[in-house]
């Protein structure tokens, strides 16, 4: 498997405290711009750095029907192919109208593709977005630039690190 850190030149570090802050910009961003009298009928995860953002906004829109879409991209040689291994009850979300679908971030676009073609209707929400992406999304809240890596705090934990002026 390759790196994709590697052609990465900035680290943008979140810290709990600010996903939660920043899942809440989104969500209040949100709040009453459903197509039906303001309201949104269900929330989609993209699973799995979807889910902590989704519980915040289904939390403050008090959106109680969440569901979850798993997307895996697939390497065939160069090209990685995402493909959904689990999708949302389809009786639930129909066309995706009415429907928040919410991820962590946005760079290439290509979980996005997949995601939009099953629900084309969807309004599709990231906390984060890359240039690539971004015209995928109807909602986000923090742009940064495609050479910058996203460092998630469930990916993280905290290390020793030596003094700058060692013994
Ligand atoms: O716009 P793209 O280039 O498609 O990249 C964005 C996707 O990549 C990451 O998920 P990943 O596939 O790493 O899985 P995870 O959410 O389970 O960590 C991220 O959570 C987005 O879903
Ligand atoms: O943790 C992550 N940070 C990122 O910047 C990124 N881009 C795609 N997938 C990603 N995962
Ligand atoms: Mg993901």
């Amino acid at each position: 498997m390759t790196d994709q850190r590697l052609p990465h030149e900035k680290g943008f570090h979140v810290s709990w405290d600010q996903l939660h802050r920043d899942a809440r910009a989104l969500a209040w961003r949100l709040d009453g711009q459903g197509p039906e009298n303001g309201e949104w009928k269900a929330v989609v995860a993209i699973t799995r750095g979807g889910m902590a953002p989704a519980m915040i906004v289904a939390r403050e829109l008090d959106i109680r029907t969440v569901d979850t879409i798993s997307v895996k991209s697939y390497n065939h040689q160069a090209q990685s192919e995402p493909v959904i291994i689990k999708s949302p009850d389809m009786d639930l979300v129909g066309d995706g109208t009415g429907v928040l679908i919410v991820d962590d971030l946005v760079d290439t676009g290509r979980t996005l593709d997949v995601v939009i073609k099953a629900m084309p209707k969807a309004h599709i929400a990231t906390v984060y977005a890359k240039p690539m992406g971004r015209d995928r999304v109807n909602s986000y809240v923090t742009e940064v630039s495609q050479d910058t890596w996203i460092f998630f705090p469930w990916d993280m934990a905290l290390q020793y690190v030596e003094p700058y002026r060692g013994t």
